[in-house]
């Protein structure tokens, strides 16, 4: 019996994947970018286990057996044992043992918070270790798990170049900085609702692909254009044209959501109270300070660097006032302590009480790691 357990960390794209040009290859019309959040604070953890006398393959996901007949679990296995057999890493007749996972991801599952990520990059990262191959180029049958899954094998900012090969073997995740490139970065995730949502990213961008006439000029034009100001934006810290290119990218995104035919129908009111709170946080400091950003799911995620996280989480706390603020549970993640934060700006009042789940205070981190 062989059993390997490894953890990988969850990301959140500056400049969205959204619609593919093969869904069975899951390859993508346009490059994004992401940033790999920290393990310390959100992350999956799976563990594999393989022996001849399993009878069938099995996977239990967060507690509760799921069935393996998922054709991406499927593809998954099948492309990291023809690899692991190419590379002669390890005896064959164990590649053809049954396999048991075991997987949790110690945030919600399927709300948007991007657990397929986390969830598939474990998957193949796990399987890449008890196979030998986790040294080899696995981002590319990460991405057949889940598209955005590709770039959870790497560390701190990396690129999904959407490749040009029919096979998709060029559509692979590199690396754009390490971790500790930009040590100020900060994400604060503001958790609106972290339910199941009713729109999948797959089915989503599906019907976007077919009926939305700007996805096609985004791909085309703007993500090409969005994407190369970024990466100079990353390479010379600059945050001000980082922090306008994330959000603009984020909001091109929706309006792409928005002109699909029936639209998706992603951030909500109190998604859109956060952007108003963003802008009117920006314009009072005259610089871009902080940046929103949705995935497929009323949450934020804000960029900001690390000498302004007080200051905006005062105003964050002052516009969406909750009873649990002051409770460990409330602000998770790298510890705040409330009552030393400074009093937010008075143009700012309360939004509505409890609008906020909970908040995840993190920071750029590393990518899959084998626990011993
Ligand atoms: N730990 C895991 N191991 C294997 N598969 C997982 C794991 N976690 C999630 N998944 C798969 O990912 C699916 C959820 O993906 P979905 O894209 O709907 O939500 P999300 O990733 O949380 O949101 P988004 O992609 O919009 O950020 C689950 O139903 C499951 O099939
Ligand atoms: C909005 C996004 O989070 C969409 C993620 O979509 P998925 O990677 O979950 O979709 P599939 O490839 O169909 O599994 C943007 C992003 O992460 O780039």
């Amino acid at each position: 019996m062989l059993s390997v357990t490894c953890i990988a960390p969850v990301n959140i794209a500056v400049i969205k994947y959204w619609g593919k040009r093969d869904e069975d290859l899951i390859l993508p019309l346009n490059d994004s970018v992401s940033a790999t959040l920290s393990t310390d604070h959100l992350c999956t953890k799976t563990t594999i286990t393989t022996s001849d006398s399993l009878t069938e393959n099995k996977i239990v996901l967060n507690g509760k057996e799921e069935s393996f007949e998922n054709p991406r679990l499927i593809r998954c296995l099948e492309e990291v044992r023809k690899k692991a057999d190419a590379a002669n890493k390890c005896r064959k007749d164990i590649l053809k043992w049954n396999i048991k996972v075991t997987t949790e991801n110690n945030f919600p599952t399927a709300a948007g918070l991007a657990s397929s990520a986390s969830g598939y990059a474990c998957f193949v990262y796990t399987l890449a270790c008890l196979y030998g191959i986790e040294d080899q180029e696995i981002s590319s049958i990460a991405r057949q798990g889940s598209g955005s899954a590709c770039r959870s094998l790497y560390s701190g900012f990396v690129q999904w170049r959407k490749g040009e090969l029919p096979d998709g073997s060029d559509s692979i995740a590199v690396q754009l900085t390490p971790a500790d490139f930009w040590p100020e970065m900060r994400i604060i995730v503001l958790v609106v609702n972290d339910m199941r949502k009713k729109t999948s990213s797959t089915g989503g961008m599906s019907t976007s692909v077919k009926t939305s006439k700007l996805l096609k000029h985004r791909a085309e034009r703007c993500v090409p254009e969005h994407t190369a100001q970024l990466v100079e934006a990353l390479k010379g810290k600059d945050f001000e044209t980082f922090g306008k290119i994330t959000m603009q990218d984020s909001n091109q995104f929706h309006a792409v959501c928005l002109d699909t035919f029936p639209p998706c129908v992603y951030m909500n009111d109190t998604s859109h109270a956060i952007v108003t709170l963003v802008h009117r946080f920006n314009d009072l400091k005259k610089d871009i300070r902080v940046a929103y950003t949705f995935d497929a799911g009323p949450n934020a995620c804000l960029y900001l660097l690390e000498k302004d996280v007080p200051e905006v989480l005062a105003t964050v706390n002052k516009v969406f006032p909750n009873d649990a603020l002051g409770s460990p549970e409330y602000i998770k993640g790298i510890p705040v302590e409330v009552s030393q934060l400074p009093a937010a700006d008075e143009q700012f009042c309360a939004n509505g009480q409890n609008q906020l789940k909970y908040i995840i205070n993190t920071r750029v981190g590393e990518g899959p790691k084998r626990l011993a």
